[in-house]
């Protein structure tokens, strides 16, 4: 009984926790493993996760560990919250230590570093075909969710029994609504363009537009989401979900968002360096934003906003230049599919 568990947690930082905390509320004996021996015997100390979600209290059935073979022993349903440019890392490691019945589903919001691939194909690359396999996805700040605030989220894989077995893993009447989704390139993608629509809204707000432009912001930043997932074989519908435009209007709202601070840092003047220091933590945006734009440029697909905000990353374009060039660009049909 000790070392077993209903689910394994990968990644002890603010959404892995919240995770966790929401499985173990559930009566879920839940596993949380993080690669840093030092942070988990914190937790086990303190009964809570002062580095990332201070004052929440861990529940009982929630076991901080910090050997990785001992975490993926103690259950085959493994759930991956690491950010996605370590996600091939920490599945390498875990890779000779997982059992024949391992599941894998992953909270990771963004595509692979460089190459701008699916996580679904780093997964596939690294352990093969025979685990199954599953995303979440959704508007779900981690500390409202640690919190037991509402949130809902969607979830979607490759085998309709795991999707199954995680909604009613995660399912909460009080707390979390869980739907089933069957796109599964569709909830993978919408994490990962979101982050790059949400540090569009911070810089456009930080420059000191208004609502408006936030608002327009969002509304075409789903446009693009939406065309560049029709291209990999998405449905348009699931960009009308949790996983599109709902943590679309989250993340370019609410300054909960790590992405949207860095956007907003960088509109007012701030550096790269600093505006991702100041946060310090994970800002998926930042790498999202070449490997949205990196995918967006192999498929053929029209992102201006991806690549305005590309732009201000990673080639000096100022905030403001990158505004006019958007709002520059010629007259066209708002629904016109051949921009
Ligand atoms: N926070 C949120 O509200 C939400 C986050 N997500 C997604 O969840 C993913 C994780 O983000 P989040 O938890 O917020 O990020 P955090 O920055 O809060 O935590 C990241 C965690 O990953 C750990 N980590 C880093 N490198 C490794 C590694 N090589 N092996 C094992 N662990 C490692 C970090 O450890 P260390 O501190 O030692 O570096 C840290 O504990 C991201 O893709 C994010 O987009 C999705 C929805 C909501
Ligand atoms: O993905 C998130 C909410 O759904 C978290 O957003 P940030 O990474 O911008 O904080």
């Amino acid at each position: 009984m000790k070392n077993t568990a209903d689910i394994t947690v990968l990644g002890a930082g603010s959404y892995g926790t919240a995770l966790a905390i929401s499985l173990a509320s559930n009566g879920h004996r839940t596993m949380l493993w993080g690669h840093e021996p030092e942070h988990i015997e914190n937790l086990k100390n303190d009964k809570s996760n002062e580095a990332f979600l201070p004052g929440i209290p861990l529940p009982d059935l929630l076991i901080p560990e910090a050997d990785l073979a001992t975490a993926l022993a103690a259950s085959n349903n493994v759930l991956v919250v690491v950010p996605s440019h370590v996600f091939g890392l920490v599945l390498t490691q875990a890779k000779p230590l997982l059992r024949k019945d391992s599941r894998i589903v992953w909270a990771t919001k963004g595509l692979e570093p460089e190459t701008g691939r699916l996580i679904q194909d780093v997964a596939r690359e690294v352990i093969g075909d025979e685990f199954p396999l599953a995303v979440l996805s959704g508007p779900t700040f981690a500390k409202e969710l640690a919190a037991g605030m509402p949130t809902a989220i969607s979830i979607a894989g490759t085998d309709p029994q795991f999707t199954k077995d995680l909604v009613e893993l995660l399912h909460s009447p009080k707390r979390l609504r869980v739907y089933a989704n069957d796109d599964f390139i569709g909830l993978q993608l919408g994490g990962a363009v979101k982050n790059v629509i949400a540090i569009g809204a911070g810089l456009s707000d930080g420059i000191g537009f208004g609502a408006n432009a936030r608002t327009a912001l969002i509304t075409r930043g789903l446009v693009e989401l939406t065309r560049l997932g029709e291209a990999l074989g998405a449905q348009g519908s699931t960009f009308m979900g949790m996983a599109g435009l709902g943590d679309l209007v989250l993340t370019c709202t609410d300054n909960q968002s790590r992405n949207r601070r860095f956007g907003l840092a960088l509109g007012k003047g701030c550096d790269v360096e600093t505006a991702q220091q100041e946060i310090g933590q994970v800002v998926e945006g930042y790498r999202n934003t070449k490997e949205v734009y990196t995918l967006a440029k192999r498929l053929g697909v029209e992102m201006p906003i991806t690549e305005q905000v590309y732009q201000v990353l990673y080639k000096g374009k100022s905030p403001v230049d990158a505004a006019k060039e958007l709002l520059s660009r010629e007259q066209k049909s708002e629904t016109s599919s051949a921009e």
